[in-house]
């Protein structure tokens, strides 16, 4: 996806954002310029915005723009939160945690009373899966967690290679809370309801990437315009 359509849904996504809004802010290349582009506008005069930022790093980016920014204590209920995805289905269905922010992306949408989601529209898929699914986990007993990820996911009807995200730094990627992340390449997900119940059971899984029943809007951006799409999306895909 260009920088320029990135940057594009963003702006749509701005749109979104009313003086006085809480607003989750989220992770990632297309959630950063939602973030610059707000910052834009509240230096323009938009009043009384308080973010939340879903990581670190965008907590780094919102704080050197100026947006005031709080935490889930002091506002438990936000009005908005735009964030990106990994991959999206008609059912605005999603997987999301390729930037590692999966778990506080989570906690920070599902707080929201509005969640507006901004992609590349090639990121539009029928089936969720080609993008391999993160898991949040728990490091204490990583062996046996994936045991039992690899075995339940089989049961659920997804099998495939299962591997332990690396950093930079070649040592295992960790995530702002502390965990480690495994990226399941299932290919393809046919239940990602039944998928994702079936991985909250094993004990070391702190979250998963599957969002669901959690976006109300996705804005994606093409190089043949910007569309809108709600819950009921039944277009060409
Ligand atoms: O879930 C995420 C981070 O955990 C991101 O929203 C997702 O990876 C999309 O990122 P980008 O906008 O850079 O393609």
């Amino acid at each position: 996806m260009s920088d320029e359509l990135k940057r594009q849904a963003a702006a749509k996504a701005v749109e979104f954002v009313e003086a006085g809004m809480r607003v989750g802010l989220g992770t990632g290349s297309t959630a950063a310029h939602f973030v610059d582009l707000l910052a834009a506008r509240v230096r323009e005069g938009l009043s009384d915005i308080v973010g939340v930022p879903t990581s670190e790093a965008t907590r780094a980016q919102a704080e050197k723009l100026g947006i005031k920014l709080a935490t889930l204590d002091e506002f438990p209920v936000l009005d908005l939160t735009v964030d990106g995805a990994d991959e999206i289905d008609a059912e605005l269905r999603m997987i999301k945690g390729g930037g590692g922010a999966l778990l506080r992306e989570k906690i920070v949408a599902t707080a929201s009373e509005q969640v507006v989601i901004i992609a590349d529209k090639s990121k539009l898929v029928k089936t969720l899966g080609a993008f391999p699914l993160p898991l949040e986990i728990v490091p204490f007993g990583l062996g046996a967690t994936r045991n039992l990820v690899e075995l339940l996911a089989a049961d659920a009807g997804c099998e495939g290679e299962i591997s332990l995200r690396m950093g930079a730094d070649g040592k295992p990627f960790m995530t702002d809370s502390g965990n480690v992340i495994l990226d399941c390449a299932f290919g393809r997900i046919e239940d990602p309801e039944g998928l994702d119940d079936a991985l909250k059971l094993v004990p070391g899984v702190v979250e998963t990437g599957l969002f669901i029943g959690i976006a109300d809007v996705a804005i994606l951006s093409a190089a043949e315009g910007i569309e809108v799409l709600e819950t009921d999306y039944s277009g060409e895909i």
